[in-house]
This record gives structure tokens, sequence and C-alpha cells, in this order.
């Protein structure tokens, strides 16, 4: 098992993407995510931030230099290997959660170690031991417990599904947490006693954070803001 605490979560040097058929090349001279630090990543739509959570999740290849996530560069690993390392050590917040709307939140939670031997032994040692894990972290995050065992999860609210999703992100304490917009659809009140929810998750597990959105005021939760493109830099100041 890699120590999380050892090596930068996350870094690229010389890093460079372009979509096929674009003009458009998505450069990155430096970028690196220290061991638990939590990131929010901004930028003007169309600045690259899912391309660039696309690539340090190893969903895309970089068209020159390398992604290393936990000390072990992406370009090293075969398909196959690359999906494991990803199922073990990232969890990923879609924009759209991607949870399957007729199991209930529970079910969906527990899929996040599914994949994972390391983090279902985290999550617990048996199936009783990771329902409860997925059922506690369904409550820290704030959904109703009578909503967490025999409702569908796609009659949950938005906001209710986000919890959720982010629950089934953070199971078993991966090493990083890759969230993609996750409190956009929240009003200003929730949004931050959500995102101090899942922060407060995230040092539970020692879970590094790379959280994008377009919202500044969210900034000042996390320890380091880095842009893509044009945000005024005395709005990055987290
Ligand atoms: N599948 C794709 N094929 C070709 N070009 C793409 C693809 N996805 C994104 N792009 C291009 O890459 C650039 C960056 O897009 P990306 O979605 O990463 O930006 P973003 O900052 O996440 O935008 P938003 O805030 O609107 O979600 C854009 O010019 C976009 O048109």
């Amino acid at each position: 098992m890699i120590p999380y605490t050892d090596v930068p979560l996350v870094s690229c040097r010389g890093l460079q993407f372009r979509w096929p058929g674009s003009d458009i090349t998505l450069t990155m001279d430096d970028f690196t995510v220290a061991p638990g630090e939590r990131m929010f990543l901004c930028g003007p739509s169309g600045s690259g931030k899912s391309t660039l959570l696309g690539l340090l999740s190893g969903v895309l290849h970089a068209t020159r230099g390398d992604v290393t996530v936990l000390g072990v560069p992406f370009s090293t690993l075969s398909a196959e290997r690359r999906d494991r390392f990803r199922a073990e050590h990232l969890g990923y917040v879609f924009q759209q959660f991607n949870l399957l709307p007729f199991l209930s939140p529970v079910e969906n939670v527990l899929l996040g170690c599914a994949w994972s031997p390391t983090r279902a032994a985290r999550a617990g040692a048996t199936y009783p031991a990771r329902r409860d894990e997925a059922i506690r972290l369904l409550d820290a995050l704030g959904l109703m417990a009578q909503l967490v065992e025999r409702s569908r999860t796609g009659n949950l609210s938005v906001g209710q599904q986000q919890r959720v999703a982010v629950a089934r992100a953070l199971i078993g304490g991966p090493g990083l947490l890759i969230a993609d917009e996750p409190t956009s659809a929240l009003d200003t009140n929730n949004r931050d006693v959500f995102l101090r929810l899942l922060l407060a998750e995230c040092t539970r597990h020692g879970t590094g954070v790379v959280f994008v959105s377009h919202d500044m005021s969210l900034a000042r939760h996390f320890d380091r803001a880095v842009s893509l493109g044009d945000c005024p830099p005395s709005q990055m100041v987290a």
C-alpha cells in the first residue's frame, strides 16, 4: 500500500494535452499537489479544468510529459493497471454524479470500494462493517437517515444525490479526491455547510483534494487555489 503522507499526491512537469482535431494545447509546466493538500482549481469555461481532471485521473493521456500520482507515473502503467490504480487510490465526484438510480444510497456508496480490496479493507473487514461505514459517511455528509437504505437514489433531490456521490468517492479513504463542480446545484449556505462536511471527512481519512468550481467564494476553504486561465490572482489566495 502506498503511504499517502510520503510522496506528492500529484506531480506533473512539462505536461501538454491537445484534443484530437483541436489547435488549443493545455500546458502545465509545473503542477504539484502535496500530501493531504486541498487544492481549489478554477478558470473560465473552456479553460481546461475537466480536461486536467481527466489527465490527473488517468482517463486521458498526456500528449507530452507525464502525470505522476502517489509516485507512480501513469505512462508506466498498462490500461488495466491504470484502472486498478484509479480504483485503489482515487475518489472521483463527477459533475453529473454517475450514480445508479435504481440502487439505494448505501448500495451506491459501497460501489466505491467494490473494485479495490485496499479500500474495501479500510472501510471494514466484513460486509456489515462496510455497510455501517457507508451509513456513517452518508450521515456525516448530511443525508437523512430514513433515506439511506430503502430509497431509490434516482428519487433523491440533486443536493441529496451530491451527498451520495461524495460518500461513494470517499469510502475506504482514497489518497486523492477529485471533484468536478460537485456543489453547483446548491445554494450558497448549503454549499458552505456541505463543503465543510466534505473537507472534515477528507481530514479524517488523510485524503487530499483537487476541487473544481466556478464559485470563487469557496476558495477560502482550501489550502491553495490554482487558476487555469484568467481568474484574478487577488481572488486566488485561500
Ligand atoms: N471530448 C472533447 N473533444 C474535443 N475537444 C474537447 C473535448 N472536451 C473538451 N474539449 C475542448 O477542450 C477545451 C477545454 O474544455 P474543458 O471541458 O476541459 O474546459 P472546462 O474549463 O472544464 O469548461 P467548463 O467550466 O465549461 O466545464 C475546450 O476548448 C473544449 O472545447
